[in-house]
């Protein structure tokens, strides 16, 4: 954990102009950080909470248990006041403190007892006796009985309260002369980190003292590959990554999770060790975890060093590139927040910032001060210009599925120079590059590469399924083939990037789902390849007529799972290729057909109009009208379309997740 400085969008730049990481985690400085100390340690403070803003649809609801907020200088300027009435600061240091607080109270009291002459030196002998204003009569000659009882004052034992009180005015003074006034924006200004924050976990003596070969034999052992220094030590065990044990049950009594995965293996101990992270592994390869988990451990102990108040936090910020995957993070942190209180911790509170969800339902979490935000780039910005609350104290930040961004249109090379100039001595950890070949879905990727080399580019990947799409563009991205990929869950923008880029042909392979399969119209593409059957016979004639289009030859390739597809797709395919006179597979040929039955039956009746083939709905040849999927979806469609009209129902809108 390091970099950037303090994340404030609204204060810089626009918050989604960044990253490459797919997960990572960032921190930014206390405000009286030393950015380039080896070791920055980071401060939270209270901050004065932002002006009420008027315009804010829930705004008014905080009136009601409103306590006004004094600003941080002026408390200090009180307590200066009080101090200097009771002679505890001697008259140098209140003046030029009080210079530095802008004049009020306590300068001008201070300045009386500064300004020499004699009426002063009289006030002062009159006064309560105490060594600052003792001192301050010393250049000034005073008499031998002066001095007398001066120094029988000073061997006087004090008592607990002066000593108490000489002590906090000590502080604050040495806090007051140090500390310049100055912006958060100005001290973030040229802030270069050198090293990664120092956290509190270290993995144990006996851990460590298994050595560099053990830890590179379980990173071969699991095909961990990492890069960057002093990589932290791999942990196969929760209880040894020293997670609390109230969570290591939860997770393998609630959960089912008993060890950790690979990516949590490395990628864990990583983060708790205070280091950026860049981390690549495949979907459902659990990295939710590696960067959920230690960032709740992290607020439980912010936490507890200072509670949380109203106006605070957060500590940590999740952005994802879509609405359902914040909802399923905030979920997850709330359960592992909910377990850690249950065992007596203090509770962290995480908010979700999304669109297209009323935030008023959060307003009590905001009241409380929030460890957590799990954001979607739009409503973050609108938050944070509305001023619901600052990223100044912000020292976690990961950015799930980075790699989505690209996607998005942000270039490879400023998202590179971004990694570079944010992240801090990085440590990169990917999962499956060597050792892919052990989860199912990559055997059938690995052979999705082999189909690939049989034409040249470009070629369409078409899935079902939107997080099959991410998942082969993911892979195909790794194995360093120009990928991009389109399907519904992405913004239209996205959409818009994908089919550019491949039509203007910067990439290679675009993976799509069938949104993109009807209007894209691209002559050159040489091969469709068909990761999956579609469930409809007219989807997988929309889809392969991407190629082969005027008069050029093209080629369709199909990946048939046979306890996937309904048979009347398959006798649909199997007639479809008889039709254009195409080799069949044999385990096309091998299904039983129906229809066939019916034309005998109709053959043994005498009739002739109807030979028991085709539905009179699709077109597909391989069911009749009974069995058409696409007459039962279009059915279903028709009663979804009454019930809205019906329904008076919640307004739409909030556009997309961007
Ligand atoms: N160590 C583990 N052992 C078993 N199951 C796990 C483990 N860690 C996480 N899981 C489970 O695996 C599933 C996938 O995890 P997760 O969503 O974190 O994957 P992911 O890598 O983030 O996938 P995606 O890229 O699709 O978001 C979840 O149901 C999660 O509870």
């Amino acid at each position: 954990m390091s970099s950037p400085p303090s994340v404030d969008p609204a204060a810089s730049q626009p918050f989604s102009a960044v990253t490459p990481i797919l997960v990572s985690s960032s921190s930014s400085p206390g405000p009286s950080s030393n950015p380039t100390s080896t070791a920055p340690t980071f401060k939270r403070r209270r901050i004065a909470d932002p002006e009420p803003n008027l315009d804010d649809p829930f705004a008014a609801e905080d009136d009601d248990n409103y306590t006004p907020y004094v600003p941080v200088h002026q408390r200090k300027q009180a307590k200066l006041a009080h101090l200097a009435s009771r002679n505890l600061l001697n008259a140098s240091t209140v003046a030029s403190l009080g210079g530095r607080l802008g004049g009020g109270g306590a300068a001008s009291a201070s300045s009386d007892h500064d300004d020499g002459g004699g009426t002063a030196v009289g006030d002062d002998s009159n006064s309560k006796p105490g060594s600052s204003s003792a001192a301050a009569l010393m250049g000034r000659g005073e008499s031998l009985m002066d001095q007398t009882l001066r120094m029988h004052e000073s061997e006087r034992p004090k008592s607990a309260a002066e000593v108490a009180m000489e002590k906090e005015a000590e502080l604050l003074k040495s806090l007051l002369l140090k500390k310049q006034l100055a912006s958060d924006k100005e001290k973030a200004h040229g802030i270069k980190y050198q090293d990664p924050i120092k956290t509190s976990w270290k993995p144990s003596r006996e851990l460590l003292a298994r050595g560099p070969e053990y830890f590179a034999r379980i990173r071969e052992k699991y095909h961990i590959d990492v890069e960057g220094d002093d990589v932290p030590p791999p942990i196969t065990r929760f209880h040894e990554m020293k997670v609390h044990q109230c969570i290591v049950e939860y997770l393998a009594k609630a959960k089912g999770i008993q060890r950790p995965t690979p990516i949590q293996i490395q990628g864990i101990p990583t983060v708790l060790a205070g280091r950026d992270m860049i981390g690549i592994a495949f979907t459902g390869s659990g990295k939710t975890l590696v960067f959920t988990l230690p960032l709740v451990l992290f607020a439980v102990e912010e936490e507890l060093k200072l509670p949380f108040q109203r106006g605070e936090g957060p500590v940590g910020l999740i952005m994802c590139p879509s609405r359902e995957l914040a909802k399923q993070t905030h979920e997850i942190i709330n359960n592992l927040a909910s377990v850690m209180a249950q065992d007596g911790y203090p509770k962290i509170r995480s908010l979700l910032c999304i669109g297209g969800i009323n935030m008023a339902e959060q307003y009590q979490t905001l009241q409380q001060g929030i460890h957590v935000v799990v954001a979607t780039p739009g409503r973050l910005k609108d938050m944070l210009a509305k001023r619901k609350f600052h990223l100044r104290n912000c020292k976690y930040l990961c950015f799930d599925e980075a790699d989505r961004m690209i996607d998005m249109g942000f270039e490879d090379d400023k998202i590179k120079d971004f990694a570079q100039s944010a992240l801090v001595k990085p440590v990169t950890v990917n999962v499956g590059r060597a050792g892919a070949a052990n989860l199912n879905i990559v055997q059938l990727v690995e052979y999705l590469l082999e189909v690939l080399q049989r034409t040249p580019p470009p070629v369409v990947i078409f899935a079902e399924n939107k997080h099959d799409v991410d998942d082969i563009q993911e892979f195909l991205l790794s194995k360093g083939v120009k990928a991009v990929g389109t399907h519904g869950g992405k913004t239209q923008e996205e959409r818009e990037f994908a089919i550019s880029s491949f039509k203007s042909m910067e990439r290679d392979v675009l993976v799509a789902t069938d949104v993109a399969s009807k209007g894209l119209d691209f002559d050159e593409i040489k091969h469709v390849i068909n990761f999956d059957m579609p469930k409809e016979i007219e989807d997988y004639v929309h889809r392969i007529g991407r190629t082969g289009r005027r008069g050029r030859t093209g080629v369709a390739t199909t990946f048939i799972n046979a306890e996937q597809c309904s048979p009347q797709i398959l006798l649909d395919l199997k007639y479809l290729l008889k039709e254009a006179s195409q080799k069949i597979h044999p385990f096309l040929l091998s299904i039983e057909d129906p229809a066939e039955a019916i034309a005998a039956v109709n053959a043994a009746a005498g009739g002739k109009a109807d030979d028991g083939k085709g539905c009179s709905y699709c077109g597909g040849l391989g069911h009749r009208l009974a069995a058409c999927p696409k007459f039962e979806a279009d059915k279903r469609a028709e009663a979804g379309n009454l019930r809205d009209m019906y329904s008076t129902g919640r307004g739409i809108g909030g556009g997309g997740d961007y």
